[in-house]
């Protein structure tokens, strides 16, 4: 590989064709689809992307790779590319002047790990303010520990807050493993393609923002029983008659319960209960 990837910007260039097929197969790219790319590196993404896929715009922090990406894709219309940090960048304000790559509607990426949880937030908003016009599709090669937690199931392992909020937000996929060796150079950990399917949650929620609150306290200490995690907010008594009545067990922590119950359980808990 000609350019020295550099670790402050998280840069393990995709060497594995079976990791792409995998990444192009789940994002069921069609002509009219206009694909936001995060951190193209060397391009080796961007180049399936641009084969299927309507229009693609990148997103690169690095000069440097963004000079050879220019040269490398000098000749493709259907590109764009722009230098800068997806975390600040103003995507939408940016692509105004270029109206053929505006409103991307799905997202494929294989971003940098350090800034996992940012980038999410970014595309997906958060459960009190979830995004406006969500992407309808969002693939990611990410951090295997993190993909786990994205998809956990309740009472797992791996399930906690990011999981509860991030299944709020959108439906969570697993699409494939890949390990390190697939990587140059290999990160120190295993990674894994997830598919999010931003969706409007099922249930009615009364105050996203009260049930935000509420996962974030809830899973503040995972050894402490819910009802400890959330004297803060709530008397002991008064949540224990609400976990009964929603037949939960009083003595629960915050692992075990859906995000079915979550959401009752906020909508249960009236603001003025607040102690
Ligand atoms: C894990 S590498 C992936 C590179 C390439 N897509 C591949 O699959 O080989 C992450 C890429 O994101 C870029 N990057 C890191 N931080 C970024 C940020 N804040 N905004 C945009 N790109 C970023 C890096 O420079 C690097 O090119």
């Amino acid at each position: 590989m000609s350019i020295r990837p550099r670790k402050q910007f998280g840069q393990h260039w995709l060497k594995s064709e079976y990791a792409l097929d995998q990444i192009i197969e789940a994002a069921e790219l069609k002509q009219s689809d206009r694909i936001l790319e995060i951190g193209p590196g060397t391009g080796i993404l961007t180049r399936r992307l641009l084969k299927t896929a309507g229009v693609v715009v990148a997103v690169e922090i690095d000069r440097d790779l963004c000079t050879k990406l220019v040269k490398t894709f000098a000749n493709q219309e259907n590109f764009l590319l722009l230098q800068g940090d997806i975390l600040s960048l103003d995507l939408d304000s940016h692509l105004t002047s270029f109206p053929k790559f505006a409103h991307p509607n799905k997202v494929v990426a294989n971003i940098p790990y350090n800034i996992t949880s940012p980038i999410l937030e970014k595309l997906l908003g958060s459960v009190a303010k979830p995004a406006a016009n969500p992407y309808c599709t969002i693939v990611l090669l990410i951090q295997k520990e993190v993909a786990e937690r994205l998809v956990a199931k309740p009472a797992t392992k791996a399930y906690n807050g990011l999981s509860v909020k991030t299944q709020y937000l959108a439906s969570c996929e697993w699409i494939t493993d890949v390990p390190a060796r697939a990587f140059y150079p290999p990160p120190k950990v295993d990674s894994a393609v997830i598919r999010l399917r931003p969706q409007p949650s099922q249930e009615t929620v009364d105050n996203p923002k009260k049930l935000e609150n509420l996962i974030n306290m809830g899973f503040a200490n995972r050894r402490k029983m819910l009802r400890n995690n959330l004297k803060g907010i709530i008397d002991g008594d008064l949540l224990t008659q609400i976990l009964e009545q929603l037949e939960i067990n009083p003595h629960c922590r915050a692992e075990e319960l859906s995000l079915e119950q979550w959401i009752a359980l906020s909508s249960a808990i009236l603001i003025n209960h607040a102690t």
